[in-house]
């Protein structure tokens, strides 16, 4: 990914989060990723960690229409999913989505109320609505909106070695080229 389309989605989405009533705190931890697949439009998504803590973190997110968090899962963290402004469809698995197509069904809290999914599901989250995902269950999420305002709410995040992603290709951050000079520094920036 081109340090010039970083700049560009951090500047687009600050745009954004500020329009929508979201001050940034002081020296927001921007984490821009492509999930190391090269194709931002299609596979991206922006992060600021807003609070991150040894027991809990939470995060912002923006994601544009087209722009797929890819499915994975986590071993040790429990999240709540966000739709904080726009519309934002979660599918989720009982299982790795690459190697299992079963109809597993399984409860999940949305808006604090158990529901049954079966593994594929799509749930679609309106502004202020939300999904509990437990360690375990598998995700992908994408705006239905053209542009969506994500939370992230959850016990401890360790983005280096608690993320499992069905696509072995897939690397949390992205390999930047340095077209350009950096207007932030991302959380991944040595
Ligand atoms: O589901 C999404 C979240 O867990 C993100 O915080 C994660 O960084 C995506 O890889």
């Amino acid at each position: 990914m081109k340090r010039s389309e970083i700049n560009r989605a951090i500047m687009k989405s600050g745009v954004f989060f500020i329009n929508n009533g979201w001050a940034m705190p002081p020296q927001p931890k921007w984490d821009v990723t492509d999930f190391g697949l090269g194709d931002f439009e299609k596979f991206g998504l922006i992060l600021i960690n807003l609070a991150e803590e040894v027991e809990y973190c939470e995060k912002l997110m923006y994601a544009a229409k087209g722009q797929t968090t890819p499915s994975h899962t986590h071993k040790k963290k429990k999240e709540d999913i966000i739709c904080r402004t726009g519309e934002l469809v979660v599918q989720l698995w009982a299982n790795d989505p690459a190697n299992n197509d079963s109809m597993d069904t399984f409860e999940m809290k949305v808006n604090g109320s158990f529901q049954t999914i079966t593994s594929d599901d799509k749930i679609t989250l309106k502004a202020g609505e939300r999904i509990t995902i437990e360690p375990g269950v598998w995700h992908a999420f994408w705006p239905e909106s053209d542009e969506c305002i994500i939370g992230e709410v959850s016990t401890a995040n360790d983005d280096l070695n608690d993320n499992f992603f069905s696509n072995p290709d897939i690397g949390r951050y992205a390999h930047i080229d340095e077209d350009e000079s950096p207007l932030v520094k991302l959380l991944s920036d040595k």
